[in-house]
């Protein structure tokens, strides 16, 4: 893929801070690429580098050494041709208490001159249609989060940028914001969503790129990152020992669980029940168990501290 064909790529990006004990690297000679179109999942540990990578495609803070490009464009020096397909929720936006989420978005709307009925546009595309006559200060933390996407939209960008849209919310606002995501990638826009949640980014994302102390870990489709993790089969079976003896025999690796068996890394359940069945053996559960992103991310980083303060090398 030529750089054209991402919506956001970066190229040793580096970035370091001066902390109380010298300085310390926050981004890492980070390669990052974001598909255009789809949902793209930034994961990684607190303290990881996401905000500060974010905040440097934006513009809002310097990098120490590589390359950016949004859309193909260099950034930050070409950052004025590329910002209008660019939305981006890194703050929350402050909106008038005592007016309505319409109101508050026709005011935003008239300021950048965006055409009749946007505003509708957004208030259905963020599912605020219903709620866009209540006043903000009556909305939930994630109708006040769609309102801010809602806001983003109205200039219709082509990426849309969110630093854990999903802090502070509960299940239901988690599942309203990534309805809201999965529809803009739907649309054809491309949605770069970071989070330290990685079960939460899983179910949305199309593809992901996963970062612990500032470096790229793993990158590309969620089914090939999680994919390439062997993922195993249970096994419900009545004589458990017996069964793991003839599947050990056919050069499966079996772990006994209980009443249950865990064949790690064969993906053919069927397999497995023609094995046994031929041995007389009579399977009651067969169920391939998928291996989230959450053990991919542990086992990539091999420890929970990859969000730490890394030293300058
Ligand atoms: N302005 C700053 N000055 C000094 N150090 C900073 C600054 N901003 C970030 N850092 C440090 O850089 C590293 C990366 O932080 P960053 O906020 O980019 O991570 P993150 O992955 O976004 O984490 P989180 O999920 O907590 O937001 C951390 O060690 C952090 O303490």
């Amino acid at each position: 893929m030529g750089q054209t064909d991402y919506a956001i790529s970066t190229r040793d990006l580096r970035k370091t801070y001066r902390g109380a004990r010298g300085r310390h690297v926050a981004v890492d000679r980070l390669d990052l690429r974001v598909p255009v179109g789809g949902v793209h999942g930034f994961l990684g540990p607190n303290g990881s580098g996401k905000t500060t990578t974010i905040r440097m495609l934006l513009g809002l803070v310097r990098a120490d050494s590589g390359r950016m490009r949004i859309f193909g464009q260099h950034v930050p020096e070409q950052l004025p041709e590329v910002v209008g397909r660019v939305g981006a929720i890194v703050e929350s936006p402050k909106f008038f208490p005592s007016f309505t989420g319409r109101t508050n978005l026709d005011l935003l709307a008239r300021a950048i001159d965006a055409p009749h009925g946007r505003v509708d546009e957004v208030l259905e595309a963020t599912g605020l249609r219903e709620r866009g006559a209540d006043r903000y200060r009556g909305y939930s933390l994630g109708m006040k989060q769609r309102l801010a996407i809602a806001a983003t939209l109205l200039k219709q960008p082509d990426l849309l940028i969110f630093d854990e849209p999903t802090n502070g919310l509960d299940p239901a606002g988690i599942h309203e914001i990534r309805g809201t995501m999965r529809r803009l990638a739907d649309e054809g826009r491309t949605v770069l969503v970071s989070s330290h949640i990685l079960a939460e980014v899983e179910q949305v994302a199309d593809t992901v790129s996963i970062i612990g102390r500032g470096r790229l870990l793993a990158t590309g489709p969620v089914a090939d990152v999680i994919g390439d993790r062997t993922a195993g089969v249970r096994v419900g079976v009545a004589e458990p020992e017996r069964a793991r003896q003839v599947l050990e025999t056919a050069g499966l690796l079996v772990r006994v669980e209980g009443q249950h068996l865990m064949v790690d890394g064969e993906r053919d359940p069927a397999r497995i029940s023609w094995l046994l069945g031929t041995n007389g053996l009579w399977v009651n559960e067969l169920a391939p168990v998928r291996v989230g992103l959450e053990s991919v991310f542990l086992e990539l980083t091999g420890s929970s501290t990859l969000g730490a303060e890394g030293d300058v090398r």
